[in-house]
């Protein structure tokens, strides 16, 4: 049977550190606010949205959610990022995806100041991990959060064989880049791979993210193989599972994260870590 990678645990850990940097910044009267819009009904943003500014309040972060109609045009979303590009109160700025067909969502993370870029969409924050500048700049949350877990139950990255499925811009992109970065050997995967169990079954490290239930098995898998379930989706019953068949899965694995439990909840703390350090940043407290 594998280790469970518990993603509510660590998160817990991360968030408790995250509430005393809050608290050290209230004697300098500073208080981290972050930004987020929402536009339209997406009944799974609605909830991500709402456990974002929850937690937020909780840590003592300032959350403002401005939640927009479907029929904003791109222009009015774009004065909208601008303004808080402008407002000095403001660290962070998130514009959760997906948009509506409408508006183009690239063209949105070039209007987010690379500053306040808490996603880290910003091609010139994408630019500096890709490049592996040094100094701090915005990354996404979730392959923070999978690299903060990773190094949490001791899975070493250099010279493993790491495989990501999926390409997206929020999650196999970026954590292709910090991969890179901790010298890892990386192979990049999608939906449309040719026998995906030729690679997969060769990995020390696999990262799911497709939102395609059970498109790995146990059988796919290297006995002791790392697994991070980066999926959300419902089965046929309702129910939240990942892309990964955990329960045969962690019959090989060493290590595997569960969904819910697992990269959901990091994904949240990190992105209230990287808040409280755009705040730091902004005030030259940053060590
Ligand atoms: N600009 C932007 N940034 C994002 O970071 C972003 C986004 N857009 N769009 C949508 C995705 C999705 N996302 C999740 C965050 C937390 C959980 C999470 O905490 N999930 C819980 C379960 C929640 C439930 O009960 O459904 C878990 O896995 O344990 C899931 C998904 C952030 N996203």
């Amino acid at each position: 049977m594998a280790t469970l990678i518990d993603g509510r645990k660590l998160a817990r850990k991360v968030n408790q550190n995250t509430r005393k940097q809050v608290n050290l910044l209230k004697q300098h009267d500073i208080i981290p606010e972050l930004a987020v819009i929402m536009v339209g009904e997406n009944p799974a943003n609605l909830l991500y949205v709402h456990m974002k500014d929850r937690m937020a309040k909780r840590l003592g972060i300032k959350s403002i959610v401005n939640h927009l109609s479907d029929s904003i045009t791109q222009v009015q979303l774009i004065q909208i990022i601008h303004k808080y590009n402008r407002d000095p109160k403001i660290n962070g700025i998130l514009v959760q995806s997906p948009l509506p067909k409408h508006i183009n969502e690239q063209l949105i993370d070039y209007q987010i100041d690379p500053k306040k870029d808490v996603d880290g969409f910003n091609p010139v924050n994408m630019g500096r991990l890709f490049l592996n500048e040094p100094g701090f700049y915005p990354v996404a949350c979730t392959p923070l959060g999978i690299i903060r877990l990773l190094k949490e139950y001791r899975v070493r990255l250099k010279g493993q064989n790491v495989v990501i499925i999926g390409a997206s811009q929020i999650v196999g992109r970026p954590l292709l880049g910090l991969m890179i970065n901790a010298n890892a050997s990386v192979t990049v995967l999608n939906v449309f791979t040719k026998n995906l169990a030729r690679y997969t079954k060769s990995a020390d490290i696999i990262i799911s993210a497709t939102g395609q239930v059970n498109l790995l098995n146990g059988s796919d898998v290297k006995p002791g193989c790392t697994i991070i379930d980066v999926g959300e989706n419902h089965d046929a019953n309702g129910k939240l599972v990942g892309d990964v068949n955990f329960a045969n899965a962690e019959k090989v694995a060493g290590k595997i994260t569960p969904v819910p439990g697992g990269v959901g909840p990091m994904t949240i703390a990190m992105l209230m870590q990287q808040t409280v350090k755009l705040c730091k940043w902004h005030h030259n407290l940053l060590k």
